[in-house]
C-alpha cells in the first residue's frame, strides 16, 4: 500500500523547492499533472501516474513503515483516533472532515496534513471521485500563486501543443490525494474538455487503506535532506518499485516530460545537444552499415584453369567436396563468391602472379590448411584435366572478402579481390555468410539512424537516461544494486519502426530498479521488475478496451531504458513482452544480451558480448537496441553515474 512518508512538512511553500517546470512549479504529477495514474485527455483515455505537476522529487523518499492501520491511527473498524494535523502549508486540519461519498474517507495522514482513504474494500477499477479544475493563466501563478498556500495544491494543466501551460488545482477530493514515492494506487485521467480529473483505483485495497497517486520521483519538496531513519525505513515489497502512469495520452510526451524528469532527479534540462552533434545513439545489432562497413578477407585457394575446362574443373571440385576431409567438418561457406574469374595480363594482375586466362576459387585456406595437402588431393582427383596445357597444378593463396559486397556502390571495391554478389536486401537472408549464432543479415544505415536522432530525440532520450541514473542512484541509497529501468511511450513513432503496431492504451510510465537483494533474489533485475509494472498498469487501466491479438501485450509499442545491457533472461523477457526499443547506458560483455560483437563481425570493437537476442531469427519477436555513447553531458553526472555502475561490476 502507497504510505504517506512522514517527512516534516515544509512551512514554506517555496523553501526547498525547485521547479522542474523550469519558471513554473507543477503540481502532483508529472507533466504538469498531479497524481499517479491514469489520465484522461480530452475525452480519449490515457494512463498516468505520477502527479507530475508538483514538480518536485521525492529523493531517499521512505519513511517508517509501520503497519498501515497503526500509521494511519486508525482502528480496525476504521475509526480515526488521530488529533488535528497540519498539511505541508502549516494549515491544521481536524481528525476527519465529512463528505458524501460513500467510497472514501477524508483523514488525518500523520506527517501529510489530511489524505484519502478507503472507507471499505474497494476492487480494482473503482471510480473514486471526478474533481472539477480550476484552471488559470502561469503568469498568475508566477506572480502570486507560488507564493500562497495554494502552491502545495498548483500543477501544470498541459495541453498538448498549446504554446504555454496553464496552471490548475483540483477543486473537491481532487486536492487531497498524497503522494506515494513507490507504488500508487490511484490512476487518474485528466479530461480537458470537461476541465476535470477522474480518480481511478489501480489495485484493489482494503478498508481503511490510504489512497495515494504519485507526484514524481525524486525528493519532494516538504522532505528534508537529512537521511532517513534506516531502522524503520525498510520499505515494503511492493513499495521497492515505483510506478507511474503519465496523463497526457496524444501529441508530444517529451515536452512535457522534460518538465517532469529534470527536477525530479535533480538535473536541469539545460543541456540540448548541439545541432550536428554525432549521434549519441548507437544501434546495437550485427547488421551491415553498406556505406562504412569495412571490407574482410580470409585467404583461400585458388588456381588456373584452361578456360575451356571450366566445367571439368567443376566435375573435379563437387568430388573434392566428397571428399572425408571436407565432409569431416563443415567447410566455411565461399556462397556469395563467384566461382571463376578473368584474369588478364594488365599490369594491375601482374603482381599476384595471374596469367590472362581463367581462375578458379577451390576453398578457403582454414578449410585446407597445407598447400602439400590440396596439391596431393588435386593430382589423386586428376585435377591435371583442367589445368594449364596439363600442367602440375599450382594453387595459389588469395585474400577474398568474407562478405558480398554490401551494396551497389560498393561493389567494385569488393570485387577488385575476387568477384562477389552484392547484398540482396535488408534483412536478407543469406545468413550462411554470418557466423553461427547471429542470424540477422540485414542492412543498418547508420546516416539515417543518425539524422533520425535529432536534437529534440535524443534530448528525449538524455531525460530518460537521466531518469533511470535517478532511479540508479535511489535504488543505491537503499542498499540495492544501482540499476534502474523506466519504460514510457516514445516520442514519436520512429522511422524505423514503422511496422510497430500503435500504442492501444494511451501513455504508459512504468519506473523500476533491482531489488535482488532485499528480495534476496537472484532474478528480481531492474528490467524484469519494469515489465511486471507495465504488466499491471496494462491490466488496472480503467479504460482498457477490447484489443485485437497481440495489440495490447505488455510492452508492446513502448520503450524502455535501463542503465545496464540486460542480462540474457532479461532480453528474453523483453522478446517475450514485445518490447518496441531498448535502450542501455552501459555495456555489460559476457553478461549482457544486446550486443552484437562477435568476432570479426564486430564493427567498432564497442558493442561487448555475443548473443544479440534482439535480432535472433529463432525468436518470435525482435526488437530495436540503443546504446547511449558518451556521457549524459550534464555538469556532475559522470563521476557519479560511473562509481554508481562501476558498484555492479559490469564495464565500467
Ligand atoms: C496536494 S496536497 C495533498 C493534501 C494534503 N495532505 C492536505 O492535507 O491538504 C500536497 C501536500 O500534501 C503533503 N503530502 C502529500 N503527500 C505527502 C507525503 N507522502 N508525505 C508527506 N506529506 C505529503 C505535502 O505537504 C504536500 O504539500
Amino acid at each position: 500500500m502507497p504510505s504517506a512518508p512522514q517527512h516534516a512538512p515544509s512551512s514554506s511553500s517555496s523553501g526547498a523547492r525547485t521547479s522542474a517546470a523550469g519558471p513554473v512549479k507543477q503540481a502532483p504529477g508529472r507533466n504538469g499533472l498531479h497524481g499517479t495514474g491514469s489520465a484522461q485527455g480530452d475525452g480519449e483515455s490515457t494512463t498516468a501516474s505520477s502527479l507530475n505537476g508538483i514538480a518536485h522529487s521525492n529523493g531517499h523518499g521512505l519513511a517508517p513503515e509501520p503497519p498501515t492501520n497503526a500509521r494511519l491511527g486508525i482502528s480496525p473498524t476504521g475509526v480515526q483516533h488521530g488529533a488535528a494535523h497540519t498539511n505541508g502549508s502549516g494549515s491544521s486540519y481536524p481528525a476527519a472532515t465529512p463528505h458524501l461519498n460513500s467510497l472514501i474517507a477524508i483523514r488525518a495522514a500523520p506527517g501529510a496534513g489530511r489524505g484519502v482513504y478507503a472507507a471499505r474494500a474497494l476492487p480494482v477499477g473503482t471510480l473514486l471521485e471526478v474533481s472539477p479544475v480550476l484552471v488559470f493563466p502561469a503568469d498568475e501563478y508566477a506572480r502570486h500563486g507560488r507564493f500562497t498556500q495554494l502552491d502545495c495544491y498548483t500543477f501544470v494543466w498541459q495541453r498538448r501543443g498549446a504554446a504555454g501551460s496553464d496552471m490548475a488545482i483540483a477543486l473537491g477530493i481532487g486536492s487531497l490525494f498524497n503522494h506515494a514515492p513507490h507504488l500508487p494506487n490511484v490512476s487518474y485521467t485528466l479530461d480537458h474538455a470537461t476541465h476535470s480529473i477522474r480518480y481511478t483505483l489501480m489495485r484493489a485495497v482494503s478498508a481503511g487503506d490510504e489512497l495515494c497517486i504519485s507526484y514524481g520521483v525524486g525528493r519532494m519538496w516538504w522532505e528534508t535532506d537529512a537521511p532517513a531513519d534506516d531502522a524503520a525505513s525498510e520499505p515494503s515489497e511492493d513499495e521497492l518499485l515505483r510506478l507511474s502512469l503519465d496523463s497526457d495520452d496524444e501529441g508530444d510526451a517529451g515536452a512535457s516530460k522534460t518538465q517532469g524528469i529534470s527536477e525530479a532527479n535533480g538535473h536541469a534540462a539545460t543541456s540540448q545537444l548541439a545541432p550536428g552533434a554525432p549521434s549519441k545513439l548507437w544501434r546495437i545489432t550485427t547488421a551491415i552499415d553498406p556505406l562504412h562497413a569495412p571490407l574482410e578477407t580470409v585467404p583461400a585457394w585458388v588456381v588456373d584453369v584452361e578456360p575451356r575446362k571450366t566445367a571439368i574443373f567443376g566435375q573435379f571440385l563437387r568430388r573434392l567436396q566428397q571428399h572425408p576431409h571436407f565432409t569431416e567438418h563443415a567447410p566455411e561457406t565461399t556462397k556469395h563468391l563467384r566461382q571463376f574469374r578473368r584474369t588478364s595480363p594488365r599490369a594491375s594482375d601482374q603482381h599476384d602472379g595471374a596469367a590472362a586466362g581463367i581462375q578458379a576459387l577451390i576453398c578457403t585456406q582454414r578449410d585446407l590448411p597445407e598447400r602439400a595437402t590440396l596439391v596431393a588431393l588435386m593430382d589423386e582427383l586428376n585435377a591435371r584435366d583442367f589445368t594449364i596445357a596439363g600442367a602440375e597444378p599450382t594453387p595459389q593463396l588469395r585474400d577474398v572478402p568474407i562478405d558480398p559486397a554490401p551494396c551497389k556502390a560498393r561493389s567494385a571495391e569488393w570485387s577488385a579481390l575476387w568477384p562477389v554478389g552484392i547484398r540482396p536486401s535488408v534483412n536478407g537472408s543469406s545468413s550462411s555468410v554470418l557466423p553461427s549464432g547471429s542470424t540477422y543479415n540485414g542492412l543498418v544505415d547508420r546516416d539515417a539512424d543518425a539524422a533520425a536522432w535529432n536534437a529534440e530525440n535524443t534530448e528525449w532520450a538524455r531525460q530518460a537516461m537521466l531518469r533511470c541514473v535517478g532511479l540508479a542512484r535511489q535504488a543505491k541509497a537503499k542498499g540495492e544494486l544501482p540499476i534502474a529501468a523506466f519504460v514510457t511511450t516514445p516520442i514519436q513513432p520512429p522511422p524505423w519502426a514503422s511496422t510497430c503496431p500503435p500504442a492501444t492504451s494511451g501513455r504508459i510510465e512504468a519506473e523500476a530498479h533491482d531489488t535482488r537483494i532485499s528480495e534476496r533474489n537472484p532474478m528480481k533485475h531492474a528490467v524484469t521488475n519494469a515489465i511486471k509494472y507495465v504488466a499491471r498498469i496494462r491490466a488496472a487501466s480503467p479504460s482498457r478496451a477490447p484489443v485485437s491479438n497481440g495489440q495490447d501485450y505488455l510492452l508492446n509499442s513502448l520503450a524502455l531504458f535501463t542503465t545496464h545491457e540486460p542480462c540474457m533472461s532479461c532480453c528474453m523477457a523483453l522478446v517475450h513482452s514485445r518490447v518496441r526499443s531498448l535502450y542501455f547506458l552501459r555495456a555489460a560483455p559476457g553478461a549482457g544480451g544486446c550486443c552484437g560483437a562477435l568476432g570479426r563481425r564486430c564493427v567498432g570493437g564497442e558493442d561487448g558480448g555475443p548473443y544479440v537476442i534482439q535480432e535472433q531469427s529463432g525468436l518470435n519477436h525482435r526488437f530495436d537496441v540503443w546504446r547511449w555513447r558518451g556521457g549524459l553531458e550534464h555538469e556532475g553526472d559522470e563521476p557519479e553515474l560511473d562509481a554508481l555502475l562501476h558498484i555492479t561490476g559490469l564495464d565500467p
